[in-house]
């Protein structure tokens, strides 16, 4: 075990946790926090006897976990629920420093969010019991059984956020959990482990196991002995786990990218539709269902633009660790650099940049908020998710205009309308996505699909959706006469 990392004075182990305990590794990689970049401490790799002893520990832990009835399961849960609820301050400072994310954002989003993702699934659980089909011939008991050990594998934008939306099904359904965080930011895993362990959840039902996604990651998804893997990242990431799974016939769930319209009809309210486009730009635009493409009708274009010109300029770029700041850091050098790289393309293929295009002096993993017009459709810039804080703007004449371009890309996530209720409802059934706000963005209900169509995913998470996935639907079939077997019928 190694000695625990001083996050702004809260420990969090480096370590794995397998089977009810901590677990260090011989090799290590060091992270840092976007912030500032200073180093926050060595994180253990997993290597492959680090995946097999999870996924043993979780097989050990499987049975008993399954034969659990769902309400013996809500019991475990909410505890684990309260556990993180307890923690709510140590996830917000930690995530915010190893994530970059806002504090305020952690503290009135992401922080009770978390815990309703494990009390939703808990209670939903119990709504799944008793399903049954009647017919003259016979009764069908429909059961939801536990699939057996699941893979989770997260990405850095929203860990916590994203880990628990998994792990609340996957529990809840009866699995056990292997868990592989996201190396640029994996500290906010490993506190949910403690919360698992205070919890009491029984050794092996949760197994955290650090490590980078092309080593540990990858023997994780190659294992036969899964039965399920939830991903949520990027596209070239699920083309690797897919080809993993298919080897072994692993059913997958796969939440990627978007690059999601944000249309604007000439009937919208303009305040109301430049407010919430401002708000593509929080977590400084690394939010997989931002509204990056702007699509706005060309008689209002100009008006908007400068409405959108002047919230950017009020917005407060800084530190995300204080209260007034509203955009943060960029997770990376890495990512940074993807991101000058693709302005820097656009801009000499011809875009203009209305305002942005470089990095901001708060630091040197901050960037302005950026807009980019004079796209054209099929450009680099439109077609590809840039996952900061870029946005662009290309107008439309007609409705069928605007259906055309939202629906022009590979991408199918989610999408966003402005105008007139009636008409930006009826403009929002014609884009090809999984979901879409009408004159709104971000309203979120745990009953609700949610995933993407497209290159965006496989699958959909959420109420029934999460359980679909997470259980092996099974129909036991009573017949209501006495059943005599002949050869002339079936
Ligand atoms: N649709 C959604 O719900 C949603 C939500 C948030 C983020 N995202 C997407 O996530 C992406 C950004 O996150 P990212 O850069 O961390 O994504 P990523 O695909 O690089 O990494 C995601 C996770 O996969 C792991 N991984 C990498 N290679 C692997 C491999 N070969 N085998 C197994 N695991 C592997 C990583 O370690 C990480 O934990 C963006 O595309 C964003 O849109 C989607
Ligand atoms: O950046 C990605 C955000 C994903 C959000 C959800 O998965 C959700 O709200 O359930």
């Amino acid at each position: 075990m190694n000695l625990a990392l001083d996050i702004a004075g809260i420990p969090v182990s480096p370590d794995h946790y397998i089977g009810g305990q901590r677990v260090a590794s011989s090799e290590s990689f060091e992270i840092f926090s976007p912030i500032d970049m200073k180093p926050l401490g060595r994180i253990a790799q997993g290597l492959h006897a680090h995946v097999d002893a999870a996924i043993q520990a979780a097989q050990r832990a499987f049975p008993a976990w399954a034969a659990l009835s769902a309400q013996e399961r809500h019991t475990h849960l909410m505890r684990f629920a309260a556990e993180i609820e307890r923690r709510a301050d140590a996830l917000c400072i930690v995530e915010s420093n190893d994530a970059g994310v806002l504090h305020s954002r952690m503290r009135h989003g992401v922080a009770p969010r978390a815990v309703q993702n494990i009390a939703f699934f808990a209670e939903h659980a119990l709504t799944l019991q008793d399903q049954r089909i009647e017919t003259e011939q016979a009764t069908h008991f429909v059961r939801h059984d536990p699939a057996g050990v699941v893979a989770i594998i997260t990405p850095w934008n929203a860990p916590l956020m994203l880990t628990t939306w998994k792990l609340g099904p996957a529990l809840a359904a009866g699995n056990t959990v292997v868990v592989k965080p996201p190396e640029w930011a994996p500290l906010t895993c490993s506190l949910l482990a403690d919360a698992a362990h205070a919890a009491g959840l029984p050794p092996g039902v949760l197994n955290v196991v650090q490590g980078t996604g092309a080593v540990t990651g990858q023997r994780l998804v190659s294992d036969p002995r899964l039965a399920r893997i939830s991903f949520t990242g990027s596209v070239p990431t699920a083309r690797a786990i897919a080809q993993a799974a298919g080897a072994n016939l692993v059913p997958v769930s796969l939440e990627l990218g978007g690059k999601s319209p944000f249309i604007v009809l000439a009937d919208a309210d303009l305040d109301n539709a430049s407010r919430t486009a401002a708000l593509m730009y929080r977590n400084a635009g690394q939010v997989c269902l931002a509204g990056t493409r702007l699509l706005v009708h060309e008689r209002v274009a100009g008006d908007f633009t400068q409405r959108l010109r002047e919230q950017v300029q009020q917005l407060n770029i800084g530190d995300p660790r204080h209260d007034a700041t509203e955009i943060g850091p960029i997770i990376h050098p890495r990512q940074m650099n993807r991101i000058q790289g693709f302005v820097d393309r656009a801009i000499a293929a011809g875009a203009t940049c209305l305002w942005g295009g470089q990095r901001h002096a708060f630091g040197p993993l901050y960037y302005q908020p950026t807009l980019l017009t004079n796209v054209k459709q099929d450009s680099e810039v439109v077609q590809n998710e840039v996952f900061g804080p870029v946005l662009t703007l290309q107008t439309f004449a007609s409705d069928d205009e605007a259906i055309t371009l939202a629906n022009g890309t590979d991408y199918g996530l989610g999408g966003i309308c402005y105008g007139e209720t009636a008409h930006a409802t009826a403009v929002a059934e014609r884009v090809h996505t999984g979901f879409i706000w009408v004159n709104s963005f971000g309203i979120r209900d745990l009953a609700a699909p949610f995933g993407g169509c497209k290159r965006s995913g496989i699958g959909r998470e959420g109420g029934d959706w999460s359980f679909e996935f997470f259980c092996d639907v099974k129909d036991v079939v009573v017949p209501k006469k006495p059943f005599r077997a002949s050869f002339a019928h079936r």
